[in-house]
């Protein structure tokens, strides 16, 4: 899960980068030349910031931090090799598949992301989607506002939330904050991940395939590696079936698009309430007919409120590897 979406800006930042005092250590920052917003407030009391698309890059030969901002496009092997004497990539989102960690790990250049600064946003947001899909909320809205309830009468009614078996594909600190919230709803949670959690009292499934057959909700919240690109694909949605649902706030390709969409069209699937997309920020269009389905530009990301504590994160990490200290939220070190 992403500070940001693919490309968007975090709101409420308000700092941009820029040369600072020539004395503090010096941050490179990475970021989508149409990420317009700006930085963390406190970023330029604490490092010298040299914003990649700016800065002459023959200046960067002995930087050894960059600060990903976004994410921004990928941290490749030929981007890395343009910055040899790089020792950590700072990254202010959740997900860091726009790093190629393995190739990091080889160069012995350590890896940070946003910790846990909004894991209760985002399960906040998944939570929503899936009141809203069963529900169908979104869908009653447009109807009142359509002026038609006078006219056609009763928006046909929703599903019941309390009771469903839902399935958290990733139970990280996101997929935890989804479960304590939908546990609470009286749902029955059952989870998929790369490790089974023994202290935890839910049901753990090995495989996606497993989950979803014990599953009337799927939830994909795990990080998109090569193991879990499309693990949300045709033989799953087979499985959970036509009244299944299905709520992604991870990363568009843990969901086989395109199957989706065909599913959802043959009425094969109940519904989806999807924040994240493959193509972001475009969405396929044949889902803007289907009133079962909710959609959502990456908002669940981050809220104001937590920006304060990302900011928090980030400055941390950065901080301590400048003080040869233990990283807060390494990915790899
Ligand atoms: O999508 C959001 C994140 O990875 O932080």
């Amino acid at each position: 899960m992403a500070v940001t979406g693919t490309n968007q800006s975090p709101p409420a930042l308000s700092a941009t980068a820029h040369d600072g005092d020539d004395s503090l250590p010096v941050v490179l920052i990475h970021r989508f030349p149409t990420f317009t917003g700006s930085l963390f407030p406190s970023l330029p009391t604490h490092f010298r910031l040299l914003d990649l698309l700016t800065t002459d890059a023959s200046n960067l030969q002995s930087a050894s931090a960059i600060l990903c901002v976004g994410p921004p496009p990928p941290v490749t092997p030929e981007f890395l090799d343009r910055f040899p004497s790089l020792k950590i990539v700072v990254c202010s989102s959740v997900g860091v598949d726009h790093v190629d960690l393995p190739e990091c790990r080889q160069r012995g250049i350590v890896v940070t992301n946003a910790g846990s600064a909004f894991a209760e946003d985002v399960a906040d947001y998944a939570v929503a989607l899936l009141i809203d899909v069963l529900r169908r909320v979104s869908a009653a809205d447009r109807y009142v506002r359509a002026g038609s309830w006078p006219v056609k009468g009763d928006y046909p009614l929703g599903s019941k939330v309390s009771g469903k078996r839902v399935g958290i594909l990733g139970l990280g600190r996101i997929g935890s904050a989804i479960a304590t919230r939908l546990a609470a709803f009286g749902c029955q949670i059952r989870y998929s991940s790369r490790k089974e959690k023994p202290s935890l009292p839910f049901p753990f499934y090995k495989t996606a395939l497993d989950l979803a057959a014990n599953s009337d909700v799927l939830i994909a919240c795990c990080a998109l590696t090569d193991e879990t690109f499309h693990v949300i694909n045709g033989e799953v949605m087979t499985v959970l079936g036509k009244q299944g649902v299905i709520i992604n706030v991870g990363r568009g390709s843990l969901v086989d698009e395109k199957e989706l969409v065909e599913f959802l069209l043959r009425g094969d699937l109940g519904g989806a309430g999807l924040d994240v997309f493959e193509d972001e920020p475009h969405v396929p269009k044949e889902l803007f007919a289907l009133d079962n389905v909710v959609l959502s530009p990456h908002s669940a990301v981050v809220t104001p409120e937590s920006i304060g504590t990302l900011q928090d994160v980030v400055i941390g990490n950065l901080k301590a590897f400048f003080a040869g200290q233990p990283l807060i939220s390494p990915v790899i070190d």
